[in-house]
């Protein structure tokens, strides 16, 4: 197994690190632009900004894309990932030792499967996904690239996801539902019809109130 570099340092990065230690993989260091050079982090070297990476020849070491992903953020975690690609680094695909994945699912370069996941028979995901902690992607589904599935979502059989997809935590989505490139599934939304291309799907709202005084 060759080396890691981790490219950022937030709170996504975090998770990833603890998983890398409990699997005994060997972290060369953290590239993130927001720590000084040469600094620790959580006992792991900063080797710099992401320019750091270029030292290091391209079959020598692996990525793991440390950068999270959020409904209308910059797409970073994209951009780095094709990024890094075009200059000929690979990413590590990743599945916590306490997720369960069904022997035929097919994860792509980069995927990030995360503690408590269920990934059921016949699923393909496309490259540099995050299937985070405890969220449910059933049998046969299609999931593209850059999509992030938050923690407790659940996706039922069949489902297709484009790229760039943002499905909120604690969403679920019935089976056979398919959702266009770029579009967002608010958190505990339940979605029962299919979903076009950059469209947010918004849940109903909890009410608030102040409780009876006796
Ligand atoms: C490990 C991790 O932490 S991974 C991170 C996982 N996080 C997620 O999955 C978050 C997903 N994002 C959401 O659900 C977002 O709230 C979105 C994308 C649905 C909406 O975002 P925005 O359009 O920016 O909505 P904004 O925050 O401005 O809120 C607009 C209104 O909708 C309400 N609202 C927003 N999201 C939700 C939601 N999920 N459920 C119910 N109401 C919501 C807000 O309370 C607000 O109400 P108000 O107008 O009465 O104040």
């Amino acid at each position: 197994m060759k080396p890691i570099i981790l490219l950022g340092s937030g709170g996504h990065a975090r998770v990833l690190l603890d998983m890398l230690r409990r699997m005994c993989v060997d972290v060369l260091g953290i590239v993130d632009p927001h720590r000084p050079a040469g600094s620790d982090y959580l006992g792991v070297k900063i080797l710099g900004d992401d320019s750091a990476i270029l030292a290091y020849p391209t079959d020598r070491i692996e990525l793991v894309n440390g950068l999270g992903s959020l409904p209308r953020d910059s797409g970073l975690r994209a951009t780095l990932f094709e990024q890094c690609r075009g200059q000929g680094y690979r990413f590590r695909t990743l599945i916590d030792p306490h997720a369960f994945t069904a022997t035929d699912a097919a994860l792509a370069e980069g995927v990030q499967v995360m503690a408590g996941v269920i990934i059921q028979a016949g699923t393909q995901i496309a490259k540099n996904c995050i299937i985070n902690s405890g969220a449910v992607v059933e049998h046969d589904c299609r999931i593209g690239r850059h999509v992030h599935i938050a923690p407790g979502a659940v996706l039922s059989g069949g489902v297709e996801l484009g790229d760039k997809v943002h499905i909120g935590t604690g969403a679920t989505i019935i089976q056979g539902i398919r959702i266009g490139a770029g579009s967002v599934v608010g958190a505990g939304s339940v979605v029962t019809r299919d979903i076009g291309c950059k469209q947010i799907v918004y849940p109903s709202r909890s009410h608030v109130q102040d409780l009876q005084q006796d």
